[in-house]
């Protein structure tokens, strides 16, 4: 297994890449290059009243953690009891305020975000900083212990100006959200806040979110033998996508969502679409991209949650917002074709309505909470994606198996191009 941490091996491994693919276009930055971010003031002081204020609903005072700073978005909640850093480091959580149902948050620390590992990705975040605009808990821990730890997550919050609020019911704000739906909601730090200022609350949903987390260019992971190429499409992918395509012997090259992947697909042994933040119907030049990449490209495709909504647009479906989503690392997803439930690892707040699909697709997988889709796949080509997380960043590996089996079919498409 090759090691490609530094720029200069990378290069390396690219060349050797193309000695088999002429024609790979040449990829030299390692990682994602993200758009500029506007810098938040640093806080003059510290300030430990907080409130959270829910648009047209309730308000809960507490105690503040985090930055010393307001900030807005949509309050979802989350399930799993586990895997807080990985949470709000994956960018699917961009702009959102996360509340956790598990009561005590924070007891294990954060440990270091530029850890990497030999493939040269994070070794413990899932993107470099944290992506949801809030976080609410019950209980914080103060104390923190991991032999991983080198700050509390009151101080990695304060550092990357997202707030934090503890100390309310957080029982009774999951109860909210789940009779009313998932709503805009603020934190508001110190004593002032303004219940009825209807313009602080801003809705991610209005705005394309993943032409904020999607690399500006593309970049190239190594790993593999370099003999297997995949094209993966960023809408804000996890590390861990990465990493379970590398680890099991692909040579990657990220491109930007909008990237017209159908005119340089023919160079590579599969295409990956990934998570990402918002409402897919956004995404309309993937969208058309992917419908041409479809028309022309016979090898192997495979989506994750918003790579799945994206793929179920490309082919003709519909996608619904859900109430209140599914975020847990604890959810059932019921495989049609082997009669297998496995516990998935889900953070999505639309789906994709499958009365919608067209006849030449097939529902695969069922949540078997909610009977929402979880999965879809082409009839007769190696064309398939999951609602679901199979990558699993926190959460329990039993499907993992589906990057073996999409890591099965670019072999055999590589096969048939070169034999
Ligand atoms: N994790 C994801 O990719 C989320 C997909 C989409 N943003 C949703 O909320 O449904």
């Amino acid at each position: 297994m090759f090691r490609f941490l530094k720029p200069s091996v990378l290069n390396t491994s690219l060349r050797c890449g193309q000695r088999f693919y002429s024609k790979l276009p040449p990829v030299t930055n390692s990682e994602r290059i993200l758009p500029k971010q506007t810098p938040f003031p640093t806080p003059q002081s510290t300030n430990d009243i907080a409130t959270l204020t829910i648009r047209n609903g309730p308000i809960f005072h507490g105690t503040s953690f985090g930055a010393n700073r307001n900030i807005s978005g949509e309050a979802v909640f989350t399930t799993s009891p586990v895997g807080y850093v990985e949470s709000m480091t994956d960018p699917s959580y961009k702009q959102q305020i996360l509340v956790f149902t598990q009561p005590l948050i924070g007891n294990y620390g954060v440990p270091s975000g530029s850890k990497r590992d030999e493939h040269g990705l994070l070794r413990h975040f899932e993107s470099p900083h944290i992506q949801c605009a809030g976080v609410v808990v019950n209980d914080y821990a103060t104390k923190y212990s991991h032999w991983t730890a080198v700050e509390s997550l009151g101080e990695w919050c304060a550092r990357e100006g997202v707030a934090a609020i503890s100390g309310v019911d957080t029982r009774a704000i999951v109860t909210y959200l789940r009779e009313q739906g998932s709503s805009l909601a603020k934190i508001s730090i110190g004593e002032e806040y303004d219940a009825n200022d209807d313009e602080a609350f801003a809705d991610p949903s209005a705005v394309n979110l993943v032409s904020q987390v999607s690399t500006r260019e593309p970049f190239f992971v190594g790993g593999g033998d370099g003999m297997l190429n995949v094209a993966v499409i960023d809408c804000g992918v996890k590390e861990n996508i990465l990493r379970s395509l590398v680890s099991r012997g692909a040579s990657v090259t990220v491109f930007p969502f909008d990237y017209p992947i159908q005119n340089i697909a023919s160079n590579y042994d599969g295409v990956f679409l990934t998570n990402g933040p918002g409402d897919p119907t956004h995404l309309t030049k993937t969208v058309s991209n992917l419908r041409q990449l479809m028309d022309t490209y016979n090898g192997p495709i495979m989506g994750i949650c918003m790579g799945h909504q994206v793929l179920a647009l490309a082919a003709g479906a519909k996608t619904i917002k859900l109430k209140y989503g599914n975020r847990g690392h604890n959810i059932p997803a019921f495989d049609i074709a082997s009669g297998n439930c496995h516990i998935t690892s889900q953070n999505h707040g639309y789906a994709v309505d499958i009365a919608s699909l067209p006849a030449e697709w097939k529902s695969t997988w069922v949540n078997l909470n909610d009977q929402s889709n979880e999965g879809i796949a082409h009839t007769t080509r190696p064309i398939s994606s999951v609602q679901f997380h199979p990558e699993a960043r926190g959460g329990p590996m039993d499907t993992h198996y589906l990057f073996d089996n999409y890591m099965e079919e670019a072999r055999k498409y590589q096969k048939s191009r070169t034999s």
